[in-house]
C-alpha cells in the first residue's frame, strides 16, 4: 500500500494572523484540504495521514463536518519540528509493509497530479525521490559579506514536496536523531547516504508562507 503524509503542524509564523495558514480559505475552502483532495484525485486509494497540532484537530474535525468534506484520512500530532510531524505521520505506517511513502507540506495546495505521478513512479524504481524547479534568477552567494558574489544559477534547483521513499527507507532514517540540517525529508533519508533522484515539479507548486503567497493562491484558483 502506498501513503502520504500530509504534515500541517506549524506555527504559519510568517503567514501571521490568528487562523493557522493551513485553515485559511481560498476559493472558498480552507487550503488543507484544497491539498488533501490533490492526493485523493491522484489516487483514491492512497491512505492519507495529515498532521495538525493536537490542540487543532477538534476544529478541523468541526470544519470537515461544516464544509461536508468526506475524504477519509488519518490524524496524527504534530511536533515541535517538521522532522517531529514527519516522524508522527510516519508511525502510522505499518512497519512491516512494502511500498512507498509520501511526505507532502499542507500549505502546498497546487500541486500537480503530473508531479505527484513523477514522484511517486520514481521513488518505486529508485527508492527515493524529490520535485525540483530550476532558478529562474541569478543567484548571489553573500556568506555574511555585504558585497557576495554571483554564483552560477545552473547549480542549484528549488526542492518542492512531495518527497516519496520506500517505506522500509523511510523507516530507517527517522529512526535517527533530530538534526538542525534535517530542512526537509529527502535531507533525514540522504544522511544514511542514500540518493534521492530529483524530478521534475510545478511551478504552481508554492509554499504559502507569507500574505503575498496568500494572495498569489487567490489568483491562481480564480485562473482555474
Ligand atoms: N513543527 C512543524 C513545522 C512545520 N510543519 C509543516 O511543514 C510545512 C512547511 O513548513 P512552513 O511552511 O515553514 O510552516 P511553518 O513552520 O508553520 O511556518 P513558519 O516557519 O513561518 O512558522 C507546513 O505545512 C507546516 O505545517 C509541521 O508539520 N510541523
Ligand atoms: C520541505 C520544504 O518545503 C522543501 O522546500 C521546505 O524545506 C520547508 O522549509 P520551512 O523552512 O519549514 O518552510
Amino acid at each position: 500500500m502506498d501513503h502520504i503524509i500530509i504534515v500541517a503542524g506549524g506555527k504559519g509564523t510568517r503567514m501571521g494572523g490568528d487562523l493557522p495558514k493551513q485553515f485559511l480559505p481560498i476559493g472558498g475552502r480552507p487550503v488543507l484540504m484544497h491539498t488533501i483532495k490533490k492526493f485523493h484525485d491522484y489516487n483514491p486509494k492512497l491512505h492519507i495521514i495529515v498532521v495538525l497540532p493536537h490542540d487543532q484537530q477538534a476544529f478541523w474535525r468541526q470544519l470537515c463536518n461544516e464544509q461536508g468534506f468526506t475524504i477519509e484520512h488519518d490524524i496524527a500530532d504534530g511536533g515541535a519540528s517538521r522532522f517531529e510531524s514527519s516522524r508522527n505521520g510516519l508511525a502510522l505506517v505499518p512497519d512491516d509493509e512494502e511500498g512507498v511513502v509520501g511526505f507532502h507540506d499542507g500549505v502546498r495546495p497546487f500541486v500537480s497530479a503530473e508531479t505527484i505521478d513523477r514522484c511517486f513512479e520514481a521513488a518505486r524504481e529508485d527508492y527515493a525521490a524529490l520535485p525540483v524547479m530550476p532558478v529562474t534568477d541569478t543567484l548571489r552567494f553573500t556568506g555574511g559579506s555585504s558585497a557576495g558574489r554571483n554564483v552560477p544559477r545552473s547549480d542549484y534547483r528549488i526542492v518542492q514536496t512531495p518527497q516519496v521513499f520506500d517505506i522500509a527507507l523511510a523507516k530507517q532514517a527517522f529512526r535517527q536523531p533530530y538534526r538542525d540540517a534535517f530542512t526537509d525529508d529527502a535531507s533525514v533519508v540522504e544522511s544514511l547516504g542514500c540518493q534521492v533522484r530529483m524530478v521534475e515539479g510545478n511551478r504552481e507548486n508554492i509554499k504559502l508562507t507569507t500574505p503575498f503567497d496568500l494572495q498569489l493562491a487567490d489568483f491562481i484558483i480564480k485562473q482555474r
